[in-house]
């Protein structure tokens, strides 16, 4: 007897371009079958009638407790945005603030089709206590800053190492452990060095920010007559264990280091354009064979985590500056959103595959902005958006319903996030 058999779909696997309608069976986390019909019966059915089921999106880039902040410092360059208002206003979040925050945004992104996630962030325990509580997946990292300061960056490495050691593969193997220097130019070489050290001595990956203005650009060529992609190819930092989001201002030459590294990208093209940091060459790197992967970066600089906006911002952008429509095509984008994601998080999700885990989704159709359909790809990418998601499944477990989300109390972490909000607010007035 399988725990869940979802029939009557359209099945999209992302390992071909092909819808057919058919069934997917859950057991004990895991898919277990893809089939056009099945023999086996299951706890629950679930009908997904005109409905597309596909795999769970994977955010590769975010600042889950920045929900916290969403619309709090809108319209900055990101050296400004950072140091006059996100900083100092982080410097007072709680430990409350952090797992409400990160509540809120597990319900965000369920309700809204993502089903894993990648997260840098301070608080972390709490962080993950959320992740934990909520039924997500997901790879965290403490975010470390070390600016120089060698007994900081010791107390940021040990900060890290011991949420490593205390989470590493916790609810149930759901929850990846990182680390998280912040960027080359808030951590000195000396650390970043150290970090890498650690890194391969606890066999865990390193989310770190990279080469996402021009500002930082011009820095790092100052202090170290080189860009940071050189910098830390020279600290023999860079690998497949690096997951580097933005890569906004990078040369031909940095390119080709991410490819022979094996080093996974995480695209954000609407904080990118919120904060005008300019636009990554992300075809570029796609034709040469980087994984590519998409994220939504903070609440902050976004201001949402819907994915299917993600997508069909990546798509529109670099169509416009290339000023050539079939840049990016929906499918290609549709698999940075799923496939690369899974492959930059090292997990075995962003395909509906016998075997892998059951991060599945159901995307309603019968929606006047979705009818008619000509290709799939094309809808999920121009017209869905998060609002369509009916279900959400994380390691088998639904997580939503029916537009009902069963995994936490939706109207307490509405409640809970704003007095949050309103009380860091009052704590910021300095
Ligand atoms: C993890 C921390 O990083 C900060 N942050 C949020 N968004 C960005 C960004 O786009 N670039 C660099 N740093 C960022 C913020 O303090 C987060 O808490
Ligand atoms: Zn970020």
């Amino acid at each position: 007897m399988a725990d869940i058999i979802i029939k009557n779909g359209y099945i999209l696997t992302m390992d071909s371009y092909e819808l057919t309608q058919g069934v997917v069976v859950i057991e004990n986390g895991t898919i277990t079958e893809v089939a056009e019909s099945t023999e086996q019966d299951a706890d629950q059915i679930i009908d997904a009638k005109g409905s597309v089921v596909m795999p769970g999106f994977v955010n590769t880039h975010t600042h889950t407790g920045m929900t916290l902040l969403r619309g709090y410092a809108d319209d900055f360059p990101l050296d400004e945005w950072l140091k006059n208002y996100i900083w100092p206003v982080e410097d007072r979040l709680t430990d409350e603030d952090a797992y409400i925050g990160t509540k809120l945004a597990c319900l965000e992104m369920i309700k809204s089709g993502t089903t894993s996630f990648a997260d840098m962030f301070i608080h972390i325990d709490k962080v993950a206590q959320a992740v934990k509580d909520s039924g997500m997946r997901a790879a965290l990292s403490y975010r470390m800053i070390e600016a120089g300061n060698e007994e900081k960056g010791k107390s940021e490495l040990d900060t890290n190492k011991r949420f490593i050691n205390n989470w590493k593969g916790e609810a149930e193997g759901r929850i990846i452990t990182m680390y998280g220097p912040h960027a080359p130019y808030t951590c000195s070489e000396g650390f970043l060095s150290k970090v890498k050290k650690e890194a391969n001595h606890d066999r865990v990956g390193i989310h770190i920010h990279v080469l996402e203005t021009e500002s930082e650009l011009n820095q790092m060529k100052q202090h170290y007559g080189m860009c940071s992609i050189n910098l830390l190819d020279r600290l023999g930092f860079l690998g497949p264990d690096v997951l580097a989001a933005h890569c906004v201002w990078l040369s031909d030459d940095d390119i080709e280091i991410l490819r022979g590294r094996g080093v996974h990208v995480s695209h954000n093209p609407v904080s990118n354009m919120k904060l005008a940091s300019g636009v990554a060459p992300v075809p570029g790197m796609l034709d040469r064979g980087v994984n590519v992967s998409l994220g939504t970066d903070g609440c902050a600089s976004n201001n949402n985590l819907d994915m299917f906006e993600e997508m069909k911002t990546a798509a529109l952008l670099h169509k416009v500056e290339s000023l050539d429509p079939t840049v990016l095509p929906a499918r290609q984008v549709l698999e940075m959103a799923t496939t690369s994601g899974a492959r930059a998080l090292g997990i075995k999700s962003g395909v509906l595959r016998e075997g892998y885990n059951a991060d599945v989704i159901i995307v309603d159709m019968n929606k006047p902005h979705l009818t008619p359909v000509y290709d799939i790809h094309s809808h999920l990418v121009y017209s869905a958006s998060g609002s369509d998601v009916s279900t959400t499944i994380v390691d088998g477990r639904i997580l939503m319903q029916d537009y009902e989300v069963v995994c936490m109390d939706e109207q307490d972490v509405l409640d809970r996030a704003r007095t949050a909000a309103a009380g860091l607010v009052e704590r910021a007035k300095f």
